[in-house]
């Protein structure tokens, strides 16, 4: 062997360049006698393989049940046990007519031609399920489109998602904890003005129309139309990942969701945060409940009638679908379906909810509800308690269950000290939106805002240490409402009552700051009713009715906690801290500030204890952090008056059976 052209690997491997040019790497010391004792040997049995992708296929084993495709062994096997085979070559079979049906043009004659599998491997293609289709004989109207093969990938798991997300989707990168980053594209946050409703006889009757409501309007036809498009553009790629999944974890009122979209990441995305079935309970899955046709890439038509821009999420309640066009952020899904629950669940007696929800040892439960950048997720994420869920719950007779399955953390300033159970949640499985990170080690850097400050996770509720799992709990004892207050004039907590808690439900205030980069902006309140008013269907005093009567019936108090600023306006003071805000979330779960002194405020007329455990006294009331009381009071007449002009569309509606509620909530609100 020619020494030439020897190199070292450190001092045990050498490569060795062989005649044909193509280097061969061997021990080092293969004859007897080697430098360091060891004697490496090739006895082994070679593998049985000719090609290299013969070697491949060695590497998997088939799973199952719910891989769908055969290949010939299986097959086989199934032969033999000719019981099972029938009934389960049964279920697949309608299986793949479901989903084509989902993909079904409504004015062609059928679906498309289906077949599971991805199209880049061999093995998958359409011959197999050929025969699963009848189709007519082609007649002149049969469409290009009805004679190719869409691939679904159905179900897949997190690790196939990744692989397909990094082969094909560009800005896929797994971070140093293992987490698959991704961009949503040119949106980084949901479009609420862009979120069309059909107005149909009975939408037109039940849902909540005109000022306020976030329920623009569109009709049937302009949503076929829609829908038309995105069957269209899912159809026509080689292949659409479908997931069948389930929302709300009472047993008694589950829905089985489709969501089909065209995106490693949607599907990852959905997969985290819906329920995930059990391989039997997918098997048994049959016709889902409502879908979600995801064709987020291809933009609406503008010159279709009701669009104003390129981007359309079309809820048609009637159908029990949901289309989307023109925007890839997936919280679209997410809260799309959170919707629908606003409307199926009222219908039974059921109340949905933007809250966080968390569980004591002794199975105290909290609810947190809050609009976005509040802390449901932050303060629900309690490393001494169980978590529930951190952002849409169902309230019903039977108690508290979660609908999702997974979390959608915020992560811009995400720190391991301050959040450290979101922080371990990021690894393998988790989907990072829009985050930045270094391009050699792939380190995320948390506080880079290049993309979005909207950067978020998005993990399956199991990674939360301590999960509630099934994710139910009974009724709740506290409701903490959490306002990001950054006119700095709402106190760290307040005790409510009913008539107050419900003011502030109906009302769902929040401040937050726009744009930080010409220097100080002014804070800008929202009011967003029921904490959510972008999800709910019904007017908001119907939302509110059903809690006032489910609070009261089960004796829960209510909190108004400002997580928002501190000794001054944004600008002048701060944001409160999280260990002093959870200080005083844990005197709330321990029953402790219930028996705190208390005494009312000025204007808001809120009652605000005067020591909380571990919080310095002088914050609990916020005059004494202000420098400039001259200051302090016009800011708070000020917001006094924004609750005030905010309340006026709701003073003529009655909420729940009792007049006397509804007086009572009136003068629950600022008096000055
Ligand atoms: N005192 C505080 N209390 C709560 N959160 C705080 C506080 N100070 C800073 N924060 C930060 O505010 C953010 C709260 O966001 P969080 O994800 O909990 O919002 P959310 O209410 O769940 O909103 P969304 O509905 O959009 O998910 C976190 O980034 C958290 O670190
Ligand atoms: O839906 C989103 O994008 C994030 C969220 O939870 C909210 O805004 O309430
Ligand atoms: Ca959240
Ligand atoms: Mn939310």
């Amino acid at each position: 062997m020619a020494e030439n052209g020897d190199f070292r690997f450190g001092n045990s491997v050498k490569a060795v360049v062989m005649p044909n040019g193509l280097p061969k790497i061997h021990t080092h010391g293969g004859g007897a006698g080697a430098e360091n004792g060891i004697c490496h040997d090739d006895s082994a049995p070679p593998v049985k393989a000719q090609t290299i992708d013969e070697l491949h296929s060695l590497q998997k084993k088939r799973s199952a049940p719910t891989t769908p495709i055969k290949d010939g062994l299986q097959q086989q096997q199934q032969d033999n046990a000719a019981f099972a085979t029938i009934s389960e070559e049964e279920r697949h079979k309608l299986q793949l007519q479901s989903i084509s049906a989902s993909l079904a043009s409504l004015t062609r004659e059928t679906g498309p031609k289906v077949v599971k599998g991805d199209p880049a491997r061999k093995l998958d293609t359409p011959k197999v399920t050929a025969e699963h289709h009848h189709y007519i004989t082609p007649t002149i109207s049969i469409s290009d489109s009805a004679l190719k093969f869409t691939h679904v990938l159905y179900n897949l798991s997190p690790a196939e998602l990744y692989e397909q997300a990094i082969k094909y989707e560009k800005g896929s990168f797994i971070t140093s904890t293992g987490a698959l980053a991704t961009l949503s594209g040119a949106k980084t946050g949901r479009s609420p003005r862009d979120k069309r409703v059909v107005k149909d006889e009975t939408t037109a009757e039940e849902l909540w129309w005109g000022k306020g409501s976030p329920n623009i309007e569109m009709d049937e036809h302009t949503f076929l139309v829609n829908r038309e498009r995105a069957v269209d553009y899912l159809n026509s790629l080689d292949k659409v990942f479908v997931n069948d999944q389930f929302l709300n974890w009472d047993p008694e009122h589950r829905i089985k969701v489709r969501i089909v979209s065209a995106r490693a990441y949607h599907s990852l995305f959905m997969h985290n945060m819906c329920i995930r079935p059990t391989p039997e309970e997918l098997e048994n899955f049959g016709t889902p409940d409502f879908t979600i046709y995801n064709a987020g890439q291809f933009p609406c038509n503008r010159y279709t009638h009701y669009m104003t821009s390129s981007t359309s999420i079309d809820l048609n309640l009637a159908r029990r679908e949901m289309v989307i066009l023109g925007t890839q952020y997936a919280g679209e899904m997410k809260k799309g379906l959170f919707s629908v629950m606003h409307y199926l669940m009222p219908k039974r007696q059921i109340l949905s909810l933007h809250s966080g929800c968390n569980m004591g040892k002794d199975g105290d439960v909290a609810l947190f509800f809050g609009l976005s950048g509040t802390g449901k997720t932050t303060l629900s994420t309690d490393h001494n308690r169980l978590l529930i869920g951190d952002d849409e719950h169902c309230w019903s007779e039977n108690g508290i269950s979660n609908i999702e399955g997974g979390c959608y953390a915020k992560c811009i300033d995400l720190s391991k000290e301050k959040e450290p159970d979101i922080w371990n949640a990021i690894k393998f499985g988790t989907v990072l939106e829009n985050v930045v990170f270094d391009e050699h080690t792939q380190e995320v850097d948390y506080t880079d805002k290049s993309v979005t400050e909207n950067t978020r996770a998005s993990y399956p509720i199991e990674y939360i240490p301590n999960a509630k799992i099934p994710c139910v709990g009974p009724q709740p004892k506290n409701v903490i409402l959490l306002a990001c207050d950054a006119f700095g004039v709402l106190p760290p907590v307040s005790k409510l009552s009913l008539p107050q808690t419900m003011y502030h439900f109906i009302s769902g205030y929040t401040a937050l700051v726009a744009g930080t980069e010409d220097g100080i902006k002014e804070p800008q309140a929202t009011f967003s009713a029921c904490f959510g008013a972008a999800f709910i269907m019904l007017h908001p005093t119907k939302y509110a009715a059903m809690l006032a009567e489910k609070m009261q019936k089960h004796g829960a108090t209510g909190w108004l906690v400002n997580t928002g600023w501190s000794g001054g306006r944004y600008g002048v003071g701060n944001r409160i801290k999280l260990g002093y805000t959870r200080k005083i979330i844990d005197a709330i779960h321990s029953g402790s500030l219930l028996k705190a002194n208390y005494k009312r405020t000025q204007v808001f007329g809120l009652e605000i204890p005067t020591e909380i455990e571990g919080v310095p006294s002088g914050i609990l009331d916020p005059i004494n952090t202000w420098e400039d009381k001259e200051g302090y009071k016009e800011t708070l007449l000020k917001l006094g008056s924004l609750f005030k002009k905010n309340f006026e569309v709701f003073a003529n509606y009655k909420i729940g059976q009792d007049g006397k509620l509804t007086e009572e909530i009136l003068a629950a609100g600022p008096n000055f």
